[in-house]
């Protein structure tokens, strides 16, 4: 998924996986299902959310401890969005690849509880059935969800990489002053062993 690929696709009623919300077969496919914490250096984050929110204020670290310390990921999405006036002005440029790197290093973190729900979705397109997003999901059209889906396209892109011979996670991401805290990602090879390459999973 490119990032100015905001493409809206269709998907067909019936021939989709989709999830809502945190419950359900594929609810660990949403970023604010609990169960899945990542770390950076010494920092315990306790879901993906969080960190794709406090990305958002990469020169504010009294604000990303707000939204890195939230007990919910919801409530990180409410506190991120009091503070939208001191967002990096390039988020919507970048946005897509912070969430791919979340999404990585979720599944990089949490290998075989995440990589069992990527592959039971076989090769069906995924999709975040929302009532309004049509950017991160799809809304209801009658016969079709249609969004941009970029949660969906960016899973299918991540179910992709489990399929490989060799299994390599992490990408280095391309994003500038991608901070979280006083850890840049830019040089994460201090804090995430982003060349990690794992044997392939029996899956
Ligand atoms: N709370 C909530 N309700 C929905 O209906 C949603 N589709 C989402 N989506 C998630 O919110 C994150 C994006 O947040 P921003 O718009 O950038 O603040 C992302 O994790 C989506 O999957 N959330």
């Amino acid at each position: 998924m490119e990032d100015n690929k905001n493409q809206t696709r269709r998907y067909l009623k019936g021939e989709c996986i989709t999830f809502r919300s945190t419950k359900g077969e594929f609810g660990g496919l949403s970023n604010m299902a609990p169960g899945f914490p990542v770390r950076i250096g010494n920092l315990i984050i306790s879901n993906i959310e969080n960190l794709y929110q406090a990305s958002k204020y990469p020169k504010y670290f009294d604000i990303q401890k707000r939204i890195l310390g939230s007990s919910s990921p919801m409530y990180a999405k409410k506190i991120s969005r009091l503070h939208i006036k001191c967002e990096r002005p390039d988020w919507n440029l970048v946005r897509f690849r912070i969430m791919r790197f979340c999404l990585q290093i979720k599944l990089q973190q949490n290998l075989k509880q995440f990589s069992d729900i990527l592959s039971s979705t076989g090769n069906l397109p995924i999709v975040e059935y929302t009532d309004t997003d049509k950017i991160w999901g799809a809304v209801d059209c009658g016969d079709y969800y249609e969004g941009v889906n970029a949660l969906g396209r960016l899973l299918m892109e991540l179910r992709e990489k489990i399929k490989e011979p060799e299994l390599h996670i992490i990408d280095k991401p391309k994003v500038n002053d991608f901070f979280i805290l006083e850890y840049d990602l830019q040089i994460m090879d201090n804090y995430i062993n982003y060349k990690n390459i794992i044997n392939k999973l029996d899956i």
